[in-house]
């Protein structure tokens, strides 16, 4: 019988995203894990790097430089900003579709790129053929595409947050604040003086104040989604717990409104989208953990005359590799909810 499996290369696997991909990949009914690469721990078997996987995944790493040898339908790419750009303009005439989780293809233009992310060197071509790769938002165009942007963590629960009013531009400009709270894993597996135990146990802290980067892209999608520019206020916050997104997204309407007029519409956005689950009541990180959902729970403050909105994700998951396999599935028209049917880890 010949084999109908996808096969599939994650390259950058000793990482967190890496690894939360080969463990939902593993379990996925159309994928066979044909390669793991690492560069600075090439020949050993994933399981040394995460012994979670002791038995069930133990094949060596091997370089990238490995990937162009082989005939792959799909790379995922867990590297850092600026690395899978590289990559990228490598493989992409292969012939594999690619996921890239970083940063590099999900802002609209290479002056705003370069001005958010500092960049050095220059832009490499084909960037504007990427799909910005939130399914909820743009699944016909992830179908079609050949290399799909997926979103960053702080964006997948803001932009999904708010899409419902600025779908229908109900937003007052320049009214939008949007105070998201991050699990540690969120910052990567290497060690800094911010991630230090002593610096995060038993703290909370803000970060990227007036200036993150997940700003502008939070900006551009929910602009293009209304059609207008769009300013947002974004602050992210450092959680002393493992994995998890919080935001806290506070606006202006335009209109009248009342709760029950706000949960209908909310209703209505996400009737078709199984992972986005209209909570009545406020969800906490732990509600999504280890799972593809994304809850999100909107509230009309008439005192105040705003709304605000609570929605939750695990950064890992939703917000980056469970997310990424959402992407392969609709780019080869396999089930949407193939390898994601995961409920969440409670307690
Ligand atoms: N963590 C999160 O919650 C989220 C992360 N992302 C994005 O996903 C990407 C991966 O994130 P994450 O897994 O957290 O990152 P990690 O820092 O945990 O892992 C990154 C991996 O990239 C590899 N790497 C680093 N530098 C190079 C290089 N120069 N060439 C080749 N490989 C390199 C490293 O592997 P090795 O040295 O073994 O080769 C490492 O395993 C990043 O772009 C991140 O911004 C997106 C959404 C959420
Ligand atoms: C807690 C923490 O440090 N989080 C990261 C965001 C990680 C992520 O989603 O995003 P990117 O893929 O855009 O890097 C940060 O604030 O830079």
């Amino acid at each position: 019988m010949i084999d109908q499996k996808l096969k599939v290369a994650i390259v950058g696997a000793s990482g967190f995203t890496g690894s939360e991909l080969a463990r939902l990949l593993l379990n996925h009914s159309g994928v066979s894990i044909e390669m793991i690469t690492s560069e600075s721990h090439i020949g050993k078997p994933f399981s040394d790097l995460h012994p979670q996987f002791f038995t069930r995944l133990d094949i060596p790493l091997v370089s990238a430089e490995e990937v162009s040898k082989q005939k792959l339908d799909v790379i995922f790419l867990a590297l850092p900003h600026g690395v899978s750009m590289d990559f990228v303009a490598k493989w992409k005439d292969s012939g594999a579709k690619i996921v890239d989780l970083s940063g590099d293809f999900r802002l609209s233009t290479k002056e705003v790129y370069e001005e958010w992310y500092n960049k050095k060197h220059s832009y490499p071509q084909g960037f504007d053929t990427a799909v910005y790769g939130l399914p909820e938002l743009f699944a016909e165009k992830i179908k079609g595409a050949n290399l799909v942007a997926n979103p960053g963590c702080f964006p997948t629960a803001s932009i999904l947050s708010m899409a419902p009013l600025f779908a229908k531009q109900l937003v007052e400009d320049k009214s939008l604040i949007i105070d998201a709270k991050s699990g540690l894993t969120g910052a990567g597996i290497k060690a800094s003086a911010t991630t230090h135990f002593s610096n995060v146990n038993e703290n909370f802290k803000a970060y990227g104040i007036a200036g993150h980067r997940h700003t502008i892209e939070i900006e551009e999608q929910l602009g293009a989604l209304s059609g207008n520019q769009s300013t947002v206020q974004f602050t992210p916050h450092l959680l002393p717990v493992d994995r998890g997104i919080l935001v806290t997204a506070y606006a202006k309407v335009t209109g009248e409104m009342s709760q029950e007029k706000l949960t209908e519409m909310y209703r209505d956005y996400y009737q078709d989208k199984p992972f986005v689950r209209l909570r009545n009541e406020a969800p906490g990180i732990k509600d999504v953990r280890g799972s593809h959902f994304c809850d999100v729970y909107p509230v009309w403050d008439a005192r105040t005359e705003r709304v605000i909105v609570i929605s939750v994700i695990d950064n890992l998951l939703k917000g980056a590799a469970s997310q990424a396999v959402h992407n392969m599935n609709l780019m080869f028209g396999l089930s949407e909810a193939e390898g994601l049917n995961q409920v969440p880890l409670k307690p």
